[in-house]
């Protein structure tokens, strides 16, 4: 598999469950995810270790901070060898090309892509943070925000990516998380599409954690998706 689809999210409370997921995935069919709860136990050891188990790490710490900090923690970042990193776009033109000068733009660098409204927001939290206009607005103003200020791509639910697409252009990478395979329990997730569906609407990356990660056969569960996929 040449370009894998899923980024299977490793939110896992320490390095070792982390990595024994991880030692029974091909790096060559998923990409995995670093988030908050596994960065903050395990630190960059744990990318380090992943990197050189040759997986794509999608580092998602969302940085939000004054431009300088995150410039700094995106360059921090870069120098881990991650594959993808994000800021959120909430910070603003000023951060988001703060911090893509600080990685770079060569084919070295690591993709750069901005949090948009989170995958577990629904209207009423929507509302209740005081934004205006429908979440899908606000989704593609915030997405073009973070491409006119040199960002690679966006974190949105798979419920944005058709106008997004219409909207940047085909090359500006939507990465979505909220999958659920039919069926599965969304959790916290409120804004969710299927594998199928997320692809179809036009993701180029789906984020997948409990679905697979608290199956009780991980392994199975990610075949199946891959499988879901191939229909
Ligand atoms: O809007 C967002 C941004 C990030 N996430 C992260 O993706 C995974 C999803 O995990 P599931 O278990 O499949 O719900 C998780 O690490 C989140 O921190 C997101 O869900 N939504």
């Amino acid at each position: 598999m040449s370009d894998p689809k899923i980024i299977v999210a490793l939110d896992y409370a320490n390095a070792e469950a982390a990595l024994t997921m991880a030692d029974q995935i091909d790096p060559k069919r998923a990409r995995v995810k670093v988030g908050k709860e596994l960065f903050t136990r395990s630190g960059p050891q744990v990318v380090d270790a992943l990197v050189k188990r040759g997986f794509d790490v999608f580092l998602d710490l969302k940085y939000h901070d004054i431009p300088n900090t995150v410039a700094k923690a995106c360059a921090a970042a870069a120098d881990l060898g991650v594959w993808m990193l994000n800021v959120h776009t909430l910070g603003g033109g000023a951060m988001m090309s703060a911090a893509k000068e600080a990685v770079g733009n060569t084919s070295d660098s690591p993709i750069l892509i901005g949090v948009t409204l989170l995958t577990s927001m629904d209207k009423q939290t929507f509302d209740q943070i005081g934004l205006q206009g429908t979440m899908t607005d606000t989704v593609v103003r915030l997405a073009t925000l973070a491409k006119n200020s040199g960002l690679d791509g966006v974190v949105c639910s798979a419920q944005e990516a058709t106008p997004l697409r219409e909207q940047l252009g085909q090359d500006f990478q939507l990465i979505t998380p909220g999958i659920r395979p039919a069926g599965s329990d969304r959790g916290d997730q409120h804004r969710t599409m299927t594998p199928q569906q997320a692809l179809a609407a036009g993701s180029h990356y789906l984020v997948i954690g409990r679905p697979i990660t608290a199956a009780t056969d991980s392994m199975q569960a990610l075949l199946d998706i891959e499988r879901s996929l191939e229909d």
